[in-house]
Parts: structure tokens; C-alpha cells; sequence
């Protein structure tokens, strides 16, 4: 099969732009090395996805030749074209007891199953005595890439100010937020009226969403189809398995990160939050539910996102119209929520309550019109999210990019990489260094939301075409940075961790983003107040409790790209036992 076979089925038309436009393209056989990979990713594929899935092997061979072989996200590609070609038909289905029911597994759920399905180790890079966080011998890392360079990538670039470039463009504030909540909270409702009222959904897909839902007896879901809509974009190749929606106000340009199914978060969260400026919490107000919330994913997600160093979160009060916009049942639960969230350490001041109706639309874009709501006079939910503190971009600090995903982006573009640039700006032309491999590449070509840019800063969330690096360099997880500011790659190093199950010493994951590594808990340091994070004096911890903070020590087997304040979660047996922040 030839690799121009392959490469038409992913998107025709965009490839021929790119073929007529190039001078040279590479159109040559696929190699028997890659047959080889195309074969065995196919058989691991075909055992994920089951014999019902009605999914070609050329489908397949297609994804994964485009994933660079990665068969989990093949598989959460595939799955997710699956659910758009059927829009949640496959999603719930109505039983006897007019409950609505998951049927097959979720994309959550093979998401989850792919990444606790045990993984080779990646490769150690021969690095001698691998540093710890603080060690100076990063040094060495540097020196040595100083001399590096590429030759042949005929990469030119302009060197631009690009910070000056950045102030020239009149740059709106940038926020990327996490939403979080109960099952069936109302949370992809509220998000779907939130596109659909600010006309980032236009209503003739709405209506159309709205005869298949009530065709399905489920007329409800149609706003909730609007926030899967945006899933769209996975075609081309950026993230897979959280779902970005992206909205523009007057002030800022907002990116909604969510899981699909928006069932159960974790571990997709996991990526979410380690992205996120903030979160919405969503809660739902009906009598019994919002108890029963705060018992079950309210909790954990709350405490999840705390720990991931989310700051400040915007708490929806959801579904009021179901107990008549009562003020009582509003104060009530404003009050329970802000006990618990300070107590998880929020500060108070980082809070902002809003009633609404997603429903309706009520307080999300406009004011309430029920009459019911009149007691509430202060802003509906969109101008919460708004009037959030500018989030300070890491303009000045050394370039930081943690691969979200590695594809081909076109003829002209096989080797691709997307994620957010947490830190400092690139231009084409650039020379990066990819940790752990400590190889070096050029940029030839970068693009902000979807958009071909010169250059782009901290806060963006970019996809970057590569040249001069071989792929077998670059997986999700890895971090791109400067060379001559590179981040230190450690196979041990402390955390400040909120224990979500009993954490002794013991072997566990380590995930941060997209990157998961085997290690273990050699140490419980100390135990820590969970408010101000002061060591509580006594005895060293033998054993840390569910819901308590501790500072740990952790090892790999592996250096990892890992720095100060990093956001990290252990997990165990596919169960997450903590999460936190690495320190010195
Ligand atoms: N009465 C009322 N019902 C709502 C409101 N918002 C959502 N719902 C309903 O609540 C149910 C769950 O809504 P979803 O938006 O799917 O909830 P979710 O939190 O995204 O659910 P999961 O994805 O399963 O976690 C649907 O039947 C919605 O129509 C609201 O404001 N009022």
C-alpha cells in the first residue's frame, strides 16, 4: 500500500492544497518497517475496539499511520468519528425505566483501559547520572546542546521581535478552563447554551440537533451535542481525548477543556486540569441532588483540581428552575460548597457563585427572565468568566511545551506536534530541543488555533510542523524547550500530594499531561496542613489518609522532563491515589 494511498483518505482535500503548493513531496513506498508497524497496530487496534465495530482495516491502518502508530489514539479517534457519525445514539439509550443508560463502552472508558493497559517503559536516553530537581549537572545538558546544529532543515526564519509582534497584535486575555461536576450536573447543557447564545453554534445546527434528539426521545441533549460538536477538530489531529471548545468574548478568548462522554472525568481530567486557569463547577440544585453531588465527583473533582494548583474556581448553580429559583435553596448550597472549598484550600476571594438555568439560558449569557429570579442582581455566568483576573503569560520565561499529540500534518508537514505553550514564545525558524531524547529540531511552520502564525507566545494552544528531528524522538508527554534553557529530565524528586486513597510507600504512575511513567512512593516526607501546607510537626507518616496532604518522595525508572511546581497525579491499580505539585 502506498503511503499517498494513506495519506489521501485523511483529508483529500487539504493534502492536494498542500501537493499542488509544494515543490517536493515524498510520496515514496512505506517502508517494510512501517508495514510491520501498520500490521501489529492493527491487530492491538482490532482487540481494543471489539469485532462490532463495523471499522475497516483501512480505517484503521489510516489513523494509525497518522498517530505515528499510537494505538490508543487511534482507537479514541476512531471511536470518536463512530459518535459523530451517530450522534449519541450510541451514547444513551432509553431502557424500560425511561432512564437514560450507557450502552457500549465510553471513549472515557477505553481511553481509561488504553492507559492502564501496561506500556513498555520508553527507552532510557543514555544520560549519565541522571540529575534530580536543584542538581547542578543540568549544566552539562546545556553545554552540550549548545553546540548542536541542524543541518539541512532550510528552515529560515525572520527573526522577529516576537514579543513586540505579540503587543502589536492587541492580544485578548487568554483562558483555558476545566468544567467539572456530578454526573448529569447539566454540565455539557450549560456549556452548549453558553456556545450557543454567544453564536459560536449557529441555529440551523441546533435545530438539527434538536429533531434527532427528540426523534430519540431525548429532546434535552441537543445543547448538550453543541459542546461534542467542537470534537470536529480532532480530524486534524489535535488532542483526541479532551475535547476543546473555544469562545470569544468583547475581552477574552476562552478555551473549554472537557472530557468526552463528560461522564467520568478521571483520568482525561488529569490532562484538563494540568492545562487549566481555572475551573467551573457545576451543581445541581434539585432537592437531594446537589447531596448526593457533594458525596460523589463534586468532591473528588474539587479536590482534584486543587491539587493540580487550580486557583480559582466559578461555581455554577445549575437546574434552579427545578426548585422555583428558590433563594433559600441557593444560600444554602453557596454556603455548604464555600465551607468545603475552603476547607480544600480555595481562598475565599478565588470563589464566585452564579444561579442559572442552562436549560433556559438563564444567567449564563443574558439576565434571568423568570420573574421567580428577580432576587438575584448581580452578573449572569459569562460576565463571572470574564471579569477573571488576566492570566499572566509566561511571556519572559524560556520556551516550555508539553506534546499533547504527535502526528503527520500533510504532505508537506510529516512530522507535527500540538499542545499549549506553557511558557516564553517561538518563531519559524527556531531551533527547539525535545527532553527527554535531547534532540534537536527546526520549526518550519507553526499554527495558532488552526491559523498558519509566524510566531507564537505562552498561553497559546499551537500545533508546530518539525523538520531536521526523526518522530522516533517525540511522543505525548515529552517537552519542547529551548536549548539553551532546557528542562531538567529527573528520575527522582519531591511532590506536595493531596492523597485521594491510603498512600504508603509503594510502586505507582506518574502522569503529568500526557506523560505516564512507572515509579514508586520511596518516602512519605512529612504530613502537611492542608490549608496552609505547613509541616505538621511529629513523626514521619507510615501512612498517608485519604484527603490529608503530604509532601513525598518519588523515583522512576526513567529521567522524566519534570520542574518545580509541575502538576502531577499518582495513580495505582488504575485508580487514582493522589495528586499534587513537584517541588525542589
Ligand atoms: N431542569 C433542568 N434540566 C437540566 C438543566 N441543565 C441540564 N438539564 C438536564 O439534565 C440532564 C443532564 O444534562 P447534561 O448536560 O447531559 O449533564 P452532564 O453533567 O454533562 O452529564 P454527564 O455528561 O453524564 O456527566 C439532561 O437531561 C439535561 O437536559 C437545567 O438547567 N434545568
Amino acid at each position: 500500500m502506498s503511503r499517498h494511498k494513506l495519506v489521501k483518505a485523511l483529508d483529500l482535500d487539504e493534502e492536494l492544497d498542500d501537493f499542488n503548493g509544494g515543490a517536493e513531496s515524498d510520496y515514496d513506498e512505506v517502508s517494510a518497517g512501517d508495514r510491520e508497524q501498520l500490521r501489529l497496530g492493527t491487530i492491538k487496534v482490532r482487540e481494543m475496539l471489539g469485532d462490532e465495530s463495523g471499522i475497516t482495516n483501512q480505517e484503521i491502518e489510516d489513523s494509525l499511520w497518522h498517530y505515528y502508530y499510537d494505538a490508543d489514539k487511534t482507537v479514541t479517534y476512531l471511536l470518536s468519528q463512530m459518535s459523530n457519525s451517530q450522534p449519541k445514539k450510541s451514547k444513551k439509550k432509553k431502557t424500560g425505566d425511561g432512564k437514560a443508560k450507557a450502552i457500549g463502552p465510553s471513549p472515557d472508558d477505553v481511553v481509561r483501559k488504553a492507559q492502564n493497559t501496561k506500556k513498555p517503559a520508553p527507552k532510557a536516553v543514555e544520560q549519565s547520572a541522571p540529575p534530580t530537581i536543584g542538581d547542578k549537572s543540568i549544566n552539562g545538558i546545556v553545554q552540550g546542546v549548545s553546540e548542536i546544529t541542524i543541518e539541512d532543515t532550510k528552515v529560515k526564519g525572520k527573526n522577529l521581535d516576537v514579543l513586540a509582534e505579540f503587543k502589536k497584535s492587541k492580544p485578548r486575555n487568554a483562558a483555558n478552563f476545566v468544567v467539572i461536576g456530578h454526573v448529569d450536573a447539566g454540565k455539557s447543557t450549560l456549556m452548549g447554551r453558553l456556545l450557543y447564545d454567544l453564536k459560536v453554534v449557529d441555529p440551523k445546527t441546533l435545530d438539527r440537533y434538536r429533531k434527532e434528539s427528540e426523534r430519540l426521545g431525548k429532546g434535552s441533549f441537543a445543547l448538550a451535542w453543541v459542546l461534542d460538536q467542537g470534537t470536529e477538530e480532532r480530524n486534524r489531529g489535535i488532542t483526541i481525548d479532551i475535547a476543546m471548545n473555544k469562545f470569544e468574548t468583547e475581552k477574552t478568548s476562552f478555551t473549554i477543556l472537557d472530557a468526552p462522554g463528560h461522564r467520568d472525568f478521571i483520568p482525561n481530567m488529569i490532562a484538563g486540569a494540568s492545562q487549566a486557569d481555572f475551573a467551573v463547577l457545576v451543581i445541581d440544585a434539585g432537592t437531594g441532588n446537589f447531596e448526593s453531588g457533594l458525596k460523589g465527583q463534586t468532591k473528588e473533582h474539587a479536590l482534584l483540581v486543587r491539587s493540580m494548583g487550580v486557583q480559582r474556581v466559578v461555581i455554577a448553580i445549575n437546574k434552579l428552575d427545578t426548585v422555583q429559583w428558590s433563594q433559600d435553596r441557593f444560600d444554602e448550597i453557596s454556603q455548604q460548597i464555600a465551607a468545603f472549598l475552603t476547607s480544600a484550600g480555595f481562598l475565599a476571594k478565588n470563589l464566585a457563585f452564579v444561579p442559572c438555568v442552562g436549560l433556559t439560558g438563564d444567567n449564563i449569557v443574558r439576565k434571568a427572565d423568570d420573574p421567580k429570579a428577580s432576587w438575584y442582581t448581580g452578573p449572569p455566568l459569562v460576565s463571572i468568566l470574564e471579569s477573571s483576573e488576566p492570566v499572566t503569560r509566561a511571556l519572559e520565561k524560556p520556551l516550555r511545551l508539553t506534546v499533547d499529540d504527535v502526528f503527520r500534518g500533510g504532505v508537506q508537514n510529516p512530522l507535527s506536534v500540538s499542545g499549549r505553550l506553557e511558557a516564553g514564545s517561538i518563531q519559524i525558524g527556531d531551533t527547539i530541543l525535545v527532553m527527554p531524547a535531547k534532540e534537536a529540531g527546526a520549526i518550519k511552520g507553526i499554527e495558532v488555533d488552526s491559523e498558519p502564525s509566524e510566531w507564537a507566545v505562552a498561553g497559546q494552544n499551537i500545533i508546530l510542523h518539525l523538520a531536521g528531528i526523526d518522530a522516533k524522538y517525540l511522543k505525548s508527554g515529552d517537552v519542547i524547550c529551548a536549548p539553551l534553557a532546557p528542562i531538567q529530565c529527573v528520575t527522582s524528586f519531591k511532590a506536595k500530594v493531596l492523597a485521594f486513597e491510603h498512600i504508603t510507600p509503594m510502586h505507582c504512575e506518574i502522569h503529568k499531561g500526557r506523560l505516564h511513567a512507572p515509579g514508586r512512593i520511596t518516602q512519605l516526607i512529612a504530613q502537611l496542613d492542608k490549608a496552609s501546607g505547613a509541616m505538621i510537626k511529629g513523626k514521619k507518616p507510615r501512612l498517608i489518609k485519604p484527603g490529608s496532604v503530604a509532601r513525598v518522595l518519588v523515583e522512576v525508572d526513567n529521567p522524566i522532563p519534570l520542574e518545580q511546581g509541575g502538576r502531577i497525579i499518582l495513580r495505582a491499580g488504575g485508580v487514582t491515589i493522589g495528586a499534587g505539585l513537584v517541588e525542589r
